[in-house]
């Protein structure tokens, strides 16, 4: 089944005032997209990783998944692609916070990321997800571009940054990926656009199918 960014985000909501709160899907959504990375890799000690975050909870998810990889030996380099002060979310922040405090990894605020993703061997793209509105600003806009210029591996976190969920459009640019791990259920425009999305891996993170009650049910 496909569902529309509206549904999904009522069915999340419903989840949260369930008790199964957001930061615990974002907990799942990261571990679950750094299982496949690890996966496919499984000595990750040599290879470079780049997380690109935004600051929504997409940005969340893929502080998750840098947390996860470092206890995989692989010392994940973040961007954040805006100041930390602006992380929308508290449970994307109380994560930002926790990689603050980790020296596994490399924490890079967006300045001049222009060849940081030389030799990069895997690239993940938590930039923008089902949050997406309008033609992209920057700094977002020139990391889309920087990532598309790169030959490494790349896996889109929830959506490619830039595709519209619900039509499979890309309205401005957006990331081309091999592997995008959707959330709960496939987004209706996914499947439209193979192209950005490369293969669509659809992972359950914990929400009770009763919260999709009065959404699908
Ligand atoms: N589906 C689930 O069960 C869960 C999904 N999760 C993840 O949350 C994102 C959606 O997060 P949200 O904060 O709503 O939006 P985004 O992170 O996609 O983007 C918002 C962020 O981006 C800025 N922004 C929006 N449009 C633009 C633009 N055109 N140019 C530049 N910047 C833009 C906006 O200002 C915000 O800062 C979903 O995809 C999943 O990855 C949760 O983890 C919980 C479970
Ligand atoms: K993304």
């Amino acid at each position: 089944m496909e569902i529309t960014v509206k549904q999904m985000m009522q069915i999340e909501e419903n989840g949260h005032q369930m008790g199964f709160f957001r930061k615990l899907m974002m907990e799942n959504a990261g571990a679950v997209t750094a299982r496949h990375i690890t996966e496919r890799y499984h000595d990750l000690t040599s290879k470079k990783i780049i997380v690109f975050a935004g600051l929504g909870n997409n940005g969340g998810d893929a502080f998750v998944v840098a947390r996860h990889l470092a206890a995989f030996g692989c010392t994940p380099t973040i961007i954040l692609l805006g100041h930390p002060d602006k992380i929308k979310t508290e449970e994307a922040r109380s994560n930002w916070k926790i990689l603050e405090k980790m020296n596994s990894v490399n924490l890079i605020l967006a300045s001049a990321i222009d060849t940081i993703t030389d030799g990069a061997d895997v690239i993940v793209d938590g930039i923008l997800g089902t949050g997406m509105s309008g033609k992209i600003r920057e700094p977002y806009s020139s990391a889309i571009d920087l990532i598309n210029q790169s030959n490494a591996f790349k896996f889109a976190v929830d959506v490619p940054s830039g595709l519209d969920p619900d039509t499979g459009i890309v309205n401005d640019k957006c990331v081309k990926v091999d592997i995008t791990i959707t959330f709960h259920k496939m987004k209706i425009g996914m499947p439209k656009n193979q192209d950005m999305c490369g293969k669509i891996i659809v992972e359950k993170i914990g929400i009770p199918p009763e919260a999709e009650i009065g959404v699908l049910l």
